[in-house]
Order: structure tokens, then sequence, then C-alpha cells
């Protein structure tokens, strides 16, 4: 199999607000499918997001995704011109109406044909399953149908660079997984970051995760590679080993423990999220019973 090719390389990105160091020499690499971004609160994630979908300038370092430098005008607005962005907080105005709103972000991208543009809204809306609910006022649709609205707007003119930020928050498991197949879906054939809390989404959906944490890479790699740093790493016993660097009560009352197990331990298969919290080292993720 040949090595897909890197659609975005980012090389020493930094950024600071007054004191604090949201972004600290960053430098990592994207492929075309999904890639996970994961880090504790504060971490950096929405301001790294924020740098690659060119909504802020870095301090120091550079980067270029889809063959676009977007530190020169002219490469900024090529590569906004094929770039989706799912924002934390996508603004939505409450009285619009699905159409409206998708159809609205149209317009900011340039898609002045109106039949076409409307044409293009459709199709978006209908790929998010939002076909039947577009002339609903979003203060009306629920979360998910929300979350689905804002993918939409994000897939309008058929990017080829989608950055989603935390787009599962507050989803309920059968809406997340409904939203984990369209941004698969969308994954084909396009870059993806997506950043997120569940090292579910990263398990199921990504084919490569970046860990960021303090504004610093702490790993980039395949969600296998990542599970693997737990190998030999998770172990069960009847009581909280106070050597753990986490550890908790399971439902069925014994504790699963993560960290370096004592000799002759009962070793358990490590998943994702072992992995993810023994990159962070214990920092901000300490899970205790
Ligand atoms: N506009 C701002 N002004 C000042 N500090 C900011 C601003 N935006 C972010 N920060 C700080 O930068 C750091 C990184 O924040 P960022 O929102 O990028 O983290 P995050 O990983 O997305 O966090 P979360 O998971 O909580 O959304 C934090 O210390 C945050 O307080």
């Amino acid at each position: 199999m040949t090595a897909a090719p890197t659609t975005l390389t980012a090389s020493g990105l930094t950024l600071r607000y007054g004191g604090t160091r949201a972004l600290d020499d960053v430098s990592l690499s994207l492929t075309r499918g999904v890639t996970g971004l994961l880090g504790p609160n504060g971490a950096g994630k929405t301001t790294l997001l924020r740098v690659l979908a060119t909504a802020v300038p870095p301090d120091g370092g550079e980067f270029r995704a889809l063959g676009h430098d977007p530190r020169t005008s002219a490469g900024r607005l090529a590569l906004r011109r094929e770039l989706g962005y799912l924002p934390q907080t996508p603004g939505f105005h409450p009285d619009f109406t699905a159409f409206e709103f998708v159809d609205y972000v149209a317009i900011l991208k340039e898609l002045t044909d109106r039949g076409a543009r409307h044409r293009e809204v459709r199709r978006v809306l209908e790929a998010v399953d939002l076909g039947e609910v577009r002339g609903k006022r979003i203060k009306r649709l629920s979360g998910g149908m929300r979350q689905r609205v804002a993918l939409a707007a994000a897939l309008v003119g058929d990017p080829g660079f989608l950055v989603l930020d935390e787009p599962t928050v507050g989803l309920d498991p059968e809406q997340r997984m409904r939203f984990r197949e369209l941004v698969a879906e969308a994954g084909e054939g396009r870059t993806v970051l997506l950043s997120t809390h569940q090292t579910e989404d990263v398990a199921m959906l990504c084919h490569r995760v970046v860990v960021l944490a303090h504004g610093r890479v702490r790993f980039e790699g395949t969600p296998a590679e990542l599970t693997a740093r737990a190998a030999g790493r998770v172990w069960s016993s009847d009581q909280r080993d106070p050597a753990a660097r986490a550890g908790w009560r399971t439902g069925t009352g014994t504790f699963r423990n993560v960290g370096d197990p004592p000799e002759g331990a009962d070793l358990l298969e490590p998943t994702l999220e072992d992995g993810y919290l023994l990159t962070l080292d214990g920092e901000s993720a300490a899970v205790t019973a």
C-alpha cells in the first residue's frame, strides 16, 4: 500500500493570548480521510482549528493546505474557497429556517447564481437528512438537527478541506452514530480535521489522530498506535491500585487501572481512551473512583 498524499502540513505554529501559549510550536500533517484531534479542555484544539480555517493568523509558524499558502491574500482566498468550517458555536440566527441559514452561508461562499445555489443548499440538506425540515426555524429543531444544519453549511460548495469543532457535543448516542456516518461519508476523498472529547468518535471514525495538550502535539499517528501505547498497562483489581495513574470502579465492581501494573497483574485489553490517558501522562486527565 502506498502512503496517502499529504494534503496539509503545518510547522511551528504558535499563537499566544497574552501570557497563554494557546499553540506552542505545533507541527503536523494531514492526509485525506478523517483525522481526530483530542486534548483536554484548554489544550488549544479550537485555536488550532481557527488557525487552519484561516479565521485567525498564527503569531509564528506556517502551514499549507490543499497546495495553498494562507500567508498571502491570494492563498488565503483560494483556501477559503475550498474550506468547510463547523465552528464550536455555529452562530445560527434562531429565526432563520434551516434552508435560509445554509443559503446565507452559500452566499458568503460566493455561490451567486440563485438557482444553482438553491439546488446546492437542497443537496447538502438532503445529504444530512434534513430535506424534510428545511423550512423549519432553527429554534424549533433538536440539538442533533442543529448540528446537522451546521454540517450542511460546512459542506456547501463541496469543499476539499473540512474543519469540524466538536460536532458531536451534546448528541445522544443514536444522533452521534448518525453524525459519525455523515462525517465518514464526508471524509471519503476529503481532508477532515475533527476535534472531539469523545475517544469513541476517534476509535470508530478516524484513520489518524493528533493529541494536543498545553498547545503542543503529544501524539500523531493512527488510532491503533495510540491504543498500543496502553498495551500491558491496563489491569483489573479488586481494590483501586494506589500505584495506578488512573483507576475506577467498573459496573462489575472490579477496578480498571491504567499505569504501570504490578508483577502478575490481571492485564486487560487496552482501549484508545487508555492510550490517550497515558499520553497525557496524568495531566488534567486523572480519573479516580
Ligand atoms: N480569545 C481568547 N482570549 C484569551 N485566551 C484565550 C482565547 N481563546 C482561547 N484562549 C486560551 O487559549 C487556550 C487554548 O484554548 P482553546 O479554546 O483553543 O482550547 P480547547 O482545546 O479548544 O479547549 P476546549 O476543549 O475546552 O474547547 C486556553 O488556555 C484558553 O483559555
